[in-house]
């Protein structure tokens, strides 16, 4: 099902210089996000900088959310990835969509304008509205977790 999100361009090369965020094939889940950068920035090994798609989406729609998630060839060659692992784009934000890029390798990482940085997915969301309890009713698992289940 396609839902339709509204998106402010910010910055004008964007749908002139490099392409509008698209999915790239038919069953992408992804959109790329460019670095919409002046010009090009390094990043020093463990050094991380908030750099700006050019974009502001507005989900309008408690019950989306958007991510930002790094792109997997980046972040597993050159380790660069998100110096807040994931984005979450909340329903009623306007702003600009920024990404904070983290190098996480050992090496420097340069970042040239209009670079795919990352990828934003778009995601439906449950509210849940908490109910207090004294007690839960026996689930069968009740406390066991971090590992009780084994390995094998
Ligand atoms: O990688 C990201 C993460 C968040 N945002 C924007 C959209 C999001 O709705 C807003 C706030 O994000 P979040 O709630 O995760 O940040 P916070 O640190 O809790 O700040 P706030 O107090 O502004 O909610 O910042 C981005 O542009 N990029």
């Amino acid at each position: 099902m396609n839902r339709e999100v509204e998106f402010r361009l910010l910055d004008a090369r964007l749908g002139r210089d490099f392409p509008l965020p698209d999915y790239a094939t038919a069953q992408s889940a992804g959109m790329d996000l460019r670095a919409m950068v002046d010009q090009s920035l390094e990043l020093a090994p463990g050094e991380a900088q908030l750099v700006p798609s050019g974009l502001a989406i507005h989900l309008g729609d408690p019950a989306m959310c958007a991510v930002i998630l790094p792109r997997s060839g980046l972040g597993h060659k050159q380790g660069l990835v998100l110096g807040n692992l994931v984005g979450l784009i909340d329903a009623d934000y306007q702003g600009p969509l920024m990404v904070s890029l983290w190098n996480r390798g050992r090496l420097p990482v340069t970042i040239a304008p209009g670079d795919r940085i990352a990828q934003l997915v778009f995601l439906p969301v449950v509210r849940a509205v908490l109910r207090q309890v004294d007690a839960f009713a026996e689930s069968g698992r009740g406390q066991g977790g971090f590992g009780h289940t084994g390995v094998r």
